[in-house]
C-alpha cells in the first residue's frame, strides 16, 4: 500500500516507521526531522530497534497515495485536511487524540475517512529518531459505525505491518470511550503536573472520575451508549498502564507549548451545552487551561 502520514512527529514517526516496514510511506512534517530521515532514514527505537528508509518531505500539498494517516495535533487538523485536498487519496484514517478530527477531514476530502485510536506510546528523541515508549493497540473502522471495505483494507495493511490493529464497528463509542480517559487524565494531570498514576488513588481520582463521568452523560445524550461505570473503568485502566507516564497535554505544559484542550474538554464542554447536560469539571479544566494558554511563554 502507498501511505502519507502527514505529521511526522512522535505519533506519525512511529506509525510511519512501522508501516514503511511493509509498504511505500511518505512522512510529511518538519525540518530538521525531515532532512535528518531523507538523510540516513528513520531509526525506531525504545520497544523496537530497526531502521527504515521512507520519502520525507516538508510539502504535504499535491501528493497521492492509497491512504492518508493523520498525526497532526487536533489544532493543526483543518489546515492538513486542505494540504491533504490538493492530492489524491483513495482513503484518510485520523490516529489523534480529540473529537473533531474525523468531520474536519471529511469537510475537504473526497474520500472515505476513518476513524481511529492509537495507544501507543511515542517520543521523538532527536531528528531522524522515534522512540516507541509502550506497544499499545491501533483500533479504526468508519466513523459513523459499521463495516466497510476500507476499513478492512487498512486494517490488513497495519497488521502486515507488525501493528497491533483490532477493525471496529462501533467507533463512535470507541471514540467517546476514549474521550472520556483523555478528558479524565490530561487536563487533570496537567494542572496537577502529576503522572498518571497519581490518579489511581491520589486527591485528583475524583477529578478525573468526575470529567469521564460528565463525558459519558453527553455521550449517552448524543445517542451513545456509555455508561458511567465504562467511562470510569476506562480511566483507570489506562491510567494503571500508563502509570509512570507524562501525559501529552502535560509535556505540551512543561514544554509551553499549546494543548489540545479544545478538542478534548472543550469539545465535551460544546456539546455539553448544546444537549443541556451540565458538565462543571470539564468547564473549569477547560477555563483553567484556557488561562494558562493565554499567558504560556513563547519561545
Ligand atoms: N505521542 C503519542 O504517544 C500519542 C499521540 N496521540 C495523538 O496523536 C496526535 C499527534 O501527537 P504527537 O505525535 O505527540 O504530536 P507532535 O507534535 O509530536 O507531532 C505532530 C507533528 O506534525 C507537524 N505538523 C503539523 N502541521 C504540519 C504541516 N502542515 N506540515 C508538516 N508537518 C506538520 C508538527 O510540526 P509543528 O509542531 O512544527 O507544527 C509536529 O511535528 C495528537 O492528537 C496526540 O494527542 C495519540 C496517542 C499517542
Ligand atoms: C492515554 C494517554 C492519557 C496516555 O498518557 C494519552 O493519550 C495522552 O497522554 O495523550
Amino acid at each position: 500500500m502507498e501511505v502519507v502520514v502527514f505529521g511526522a512527529g512522535s505519533l506519525g514517526s512511529l506509525a510511519g516507521g512501522l508501516l514503511a516496514r511493509d509498504h511505500a510511506v511518505t512522512l510529511v512534517g518538519r525540518d530538521p526531522h525531515v532532512a535528518a530521515v531523507r538523510e540516513s532514514g528513520l531509526r525506531v527505537g525504545g520497544e523496537f530497534d530497526f531502521s527504515v528508509r521512507p520519502d520525507a518531505t516538508t510539502d504535504g500539498s499535491d501528493l497521492s497515495a492509497d491512504l492518508a494517516v493523520v498525526t497532526v495535533k487536533a489544532f493543526d487538523t483543518d489546515e492538513a485536511a486542505r494540504t491533504l485536498a490538493t492530492g489524491r487519496f483513495d482513503a484518510a484514517l485520523s490516529l489523534q487524540n480529540g473529537m473533531g478530527n474525523e468531520d474536519a477531514l471529511a469537510d475537504h476530502l473526497d474520500c472515505p475517512v476513518l476513524a481511529g485510536t492509537a495507544t501507543y506510546g511515542a517520543v521523538r528523541p532527536e531528528p531522524g529518531a522515534v522512540a516507541c515508549t509502550g506497544v499499545g493497540e491501533v483500533v479504526l473502522g468508519p466513523r459513523a459505525g459499521g463495516t466497510s471495505e476500507t476499513a478492512d483494507a487498512v486494517g490488513r495493511a497495519f497488521r502486515t505491518a507488525g501493528i497491533e490493529t483490532t477493525v471496529a464497528d462501533d467507533m463512535p463509542r470507541r471514540l467517546w470511550e476514549k474521550l472520556a480517559v483523555n478528558a479524565g487524565i490530561n487536563a487533570t494531570t496537567a494542572l496537577a503536573r502529576v503522572e498518571n498514576g497519581a490518579l489511581l488513588d491520589g486527591p485528583a481520582r475524583e477529578v478525573a472520575a468526575d470529567a469521564a463521568r460528565e463525558t459519558a452523560r453527553v455521550a449517552r445524550a448524543e445517542g451513545v451508549e456509555l455508561a458511567d461505570d465504562a467511562a470510569v473503568g476506562a480511566v483507570e485502566r489506562v491510567a494503571d498502564a500508563t502509570a509512570a507516564n507524562t501525559s501529552s497535554m502535560r509535556q505540551d505544559v512543561l514544554d509551553g507549548r499549546r494543548t489540545e484542550v479544545e478538542a478534548i474538554n472543550g469539545y465535551l464542554c460544546s456539546r455539553a451545552r448544546e444537549r443541556n447536560v451540565t458538565a462543571p469539571v470539564n468547564r473549569t479544566l477547560t477555563n483553567l487551561l484556557r488561562a494558562w494558554e493565554i499567558d504560556r511563554p513563547q519561545d
